[in-house]
């Protein structure tokens, strides 16, 4: 088991996506998916890496599907964000059945549910060991969780943003659609966005290129690879600027 010498990184910013919290399942969420990050987390904290997280809302709803089925865009984005709150509390209540400290703020305030996003405070608490969940996204429609992730990642000065996600990588072209599809180990912004690589929006690839902030993406059910990427392994795919 590594040590708190061995870790690279002292703060993170962890994008877990939606989809793969509903299981096996088409809808929802999956108790026993949330439990197994819950563990992989507590390795972090455990090795004393703050850890804030940023979680999807694709296993309950997209603004972009429900507009294709007939409902106004904004409100299905509105309706996306809360999706996010949601999956937020069902983690927080795995965390602290697994005795992780944690809490949730919102980019939307909702009073008696749960705090309202403070970057000050949010600080703060990671300083002290706990885990925060931002949710709501951005609190604007038209934007995604990865801009969320790599907007609050810049913000509480996170080393890294890591996308937890269904694929192990960044590839030439979409590996679910494409099985000729190579992998990246590593690759630039600049690459990321002259490609049009689709595996994160492209507004959160324009901000951290702007604030030079690293992205890695990895396999989410890999198990262990959350700790490998800390002790300075090369799982997945490093997205950073080119060097000068
Ligand atoms: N060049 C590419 N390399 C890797 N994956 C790609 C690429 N282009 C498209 N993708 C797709 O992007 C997907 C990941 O992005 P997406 O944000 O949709 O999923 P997610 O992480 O599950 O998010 P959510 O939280 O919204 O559920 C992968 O499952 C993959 O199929
Ligand atoms: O800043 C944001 C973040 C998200 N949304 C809406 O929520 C859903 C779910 O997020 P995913 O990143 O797709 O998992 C998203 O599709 C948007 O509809 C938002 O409006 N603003």
């Amino acid at each position: 088991m590594p040590s708190a010498r061995d870790k690279k990184y002292k703060r993170i910013l962890l994008k877990l996506s939606g989809e793969q919290l509903m299981g096996d399942e088409g809808f929802g969420i999956d108790p026993k998916v949330l439990d197994k990050m819950a563990l992989e987390i507590g390795q972090l904290v455990g090795i004393g890496v703050q850890v804030g997280l940023v979680i999807g809302g694709g296993n309950l709803f997209r603004g972009a599907a429900l507009n294709a089925a007939g409902l106004d865009r904004v409100t299905g984005d509105h309706m996306g964000m809360l999706a996010t709150v949601m999956n937020a509390l069902a983690m927080r209540d795995a965390l602290e059945r697994s005795n992780i400290n944690s809490t949730v703020m919102s980019a939307i305030p909702m009073s008696g549910v749960l705090e309202h996003y403070d970057r000050r405070r949010a600080i703060r608490l990671l300083e002290a060991g706990e885990v925060v969940i931002f949710s709501a996204g951005t609190g604007n429609p038209f934007f995604t969780t990865d801009s969320a992730a790599c907007l609050r990642g810049i913000e509480v000065e996170a080393d890294l943003v890591l996308k937890a996600t269904k694929v192990d990588g960044v590839y030439t072209a979409d590996p679910m659609k494409d099985p000729s599809a190579e992998k990246y180990d590593r690759l630039s912004f600049d690459e990321v966005l002259s490609k049009k690589l689709g595996v994160m929006d492209l507004t959160a690839m324009c901000l951290c290129q702007e604030h030079g902030m690293p992205v890695r993406v990895f396999r989410m059910d890999k198990v262990g690879a959350l700790l490998n990427i800390i002790t300075g392994s090369n799982e997945g795919t490093l997205i950073e600027n080119d060097p000068e």
